[in-house]
């Protein structure tokens, strides 16, 4: 990084080459699940993994709504973790989270237990909680950055998946429509935020940092995946197996 400031537009334009470089729509795990490339046991494996980063984000959520110093922030912020844990049983993303789960055949209870877990995956999901924990606010703001470009992404997979697999339904992707709405208001937010904020040049790499960061924690979610699940699958020992819970 140059140590010149950054007017709020070229941190945005920085902020969004980041996401074109790194986001994981780019991963082959993605492609492949998106253009019918999976087959059952490997799209569970991906919704069984990937329930533990939903279920953590209200989490996070939370542990900065708590340090927010304003009325305003704490509401932007708490509509978050009502997004995500409803406001009553089973409503939020959460809950909407294991339609998914339960449509696909996999166990409840079991998705619940985090039994079946990638190790990577739980590391890679409690770095992205951690980080949000310790560093300054400006950078938890930052990191969630990555919902600028989840819609693309969202959409992509909706019609990929609705179109390639015959054990997929609207009802099953249910989690992704209100998300389609959610992130564009979140991410909005988000880069206002971080746009007003990050001033200094030390200011505005940490917050490019923090955007890295995080593609980093999505691709190695599905690093993990690709590594456990697709040809030559090597999956790691008390991890999900597809054909003993299909
Ligand atoms: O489907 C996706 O590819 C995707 C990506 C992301 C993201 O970019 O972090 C989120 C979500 N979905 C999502 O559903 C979600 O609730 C969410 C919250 C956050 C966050 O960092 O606070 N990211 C994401």
């Amino acid at each position: 990084m140059t140590n010149r400031i950054l007017t709020p537009d070229a941190l945005e334009a920085a902020l969004r080459a980041i996401g074109a470089e790194r986001y994981h729509n780019l991963h082959p795990f993605h492609r492949a699940l998106h253009d019918g490339k999976l087959n059952k046991g490997q799209v569970q494996a991906w919704a069984l993994n990937r329930y533990y980063y939903q279920a953590s984000i209200p989490a996070k959520d939370a542990s900065l709504l708590a340090r927010l110093p304003t009325t305003e922030l704490r509401r932007e912020w708490r509509r978050r973790l009502e997004d995500h844990d409803g406001t009553q049983p089973g409503t939020g993303g959460v809950a909407r989270w294991l339609k998914l789960t339960d449509g696909l055949g996999l166990d409840r209870a079991y998705v619940e237990s985090l039994e079946g877990l990638l190790p990577g995956t739980r590391f890679a999901v409690e770095a992205y909680v951690q980080f949000v924990r310790e560093r300054s606010i400006l950078e938890a703001i930052a990191s969630s950055l990555t919902e600028l470009f989840s819609p693309t992404i969202i959409s992509e997979r909706v019609a990929g998946m609705l179109g390639n697999y015959d054990f997929i339904t609207e009802e099953t992707l249910a989690y992704f429509k209100p998300r389609l709405t959610q992130a564009p208001q979140d991410s909005a937010f988000a880069l206002a935020y971080v746009r007003e904020h990050a001033r200094t040049p030390e200011q505005q790499a940490a917050v490019l940092n923090a955007l890295k960061f995080k593609c980093n924690v999505l691709w190695s979610m599905l690093d993990a995946l690709d590594y456990a699940y697709v040809v030559p699958a090597r999956i790691p020992p008390g991890a999900f197996r597809p054909d003993t819970q299909a």
